[in-house]
């Protein structure tokens, strides 16, 4: 049951503070857009909520909502009480596990690539990023040194992890 995962971190491990990206990086939200079309995308309730609304749902794919509130509904959601149902209602084909912080940790077990958009940077918050553990090799860094230059000013750099 593969499932990727893609997030954008800061240096120290942020991914969200108080419900948004402490960042504006449009060439990640680009990049995401572009790793996950056609895909199913499977979130936290809180990445839904957090997303502008005229993204809400995700065009061109699948929106898979997790929440424990059974009576949540949005329209465009698909809604699954747990990962697992969620992997359930898309057997086959490219899943990617978009957020939160509390739905990667959970997510990791089952995941064999994740994709991390390094933002050069300190930022506070109060999400973060999964640690990865020995288990996880990195098979892609782009560029393979150094970093791009976003046209916020921003420095950033995209990292492939794979487990096998
Ligand atoms: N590397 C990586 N991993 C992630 N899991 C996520 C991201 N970056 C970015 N994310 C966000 O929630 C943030 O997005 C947005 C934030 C503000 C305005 C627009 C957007 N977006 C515009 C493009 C939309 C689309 O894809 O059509 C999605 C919303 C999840």
């Amino acid at each position: 049951m593969s499932v990727g995962l893609i997030w954008a971190q800061s240096t120290n491990g942020v991914l969200g503070s108080n419900g948004t990206i402490p960042w504006y990086l449009p060439e990640d939200l680009s990049r995401f857009r572009q790793k996950t079309a056609g895909a199913a995308v499977i979130m936290g309730r809180r990445t839904w909520d957090s997303l502008p609304a005229r993204f809400r749902p995700l065009p061109g794919r699948r929106n898979i909502v997790l929440t424990r509130q059974d009576d949540w509904r949005a329209e465009g959601a698909e809604v699954a009480d747990s990962l697992a149902a969620a992997l359930a209602v898309v057997p086959s084909g490219p899943r990617w596990v978009i957020g939160g912080g509390e739905i990667y940790r959970v997510a990791i077990e089952w995941a064999t690539q994740v994709h991390v958009t390094h933002v050069a940077g300190t930022f506070h918050g109060d999400a973060h990023a999964p640690s990865l553990d020995t288990g996880w090799q990195l098979t892609d860094v782009e560029p393979s040194t150094g970093w791009l230059n976003s046209s916020t000013g921003l420095r950033y750099r995209y990292c492939e992890y794979t487990r096998t």
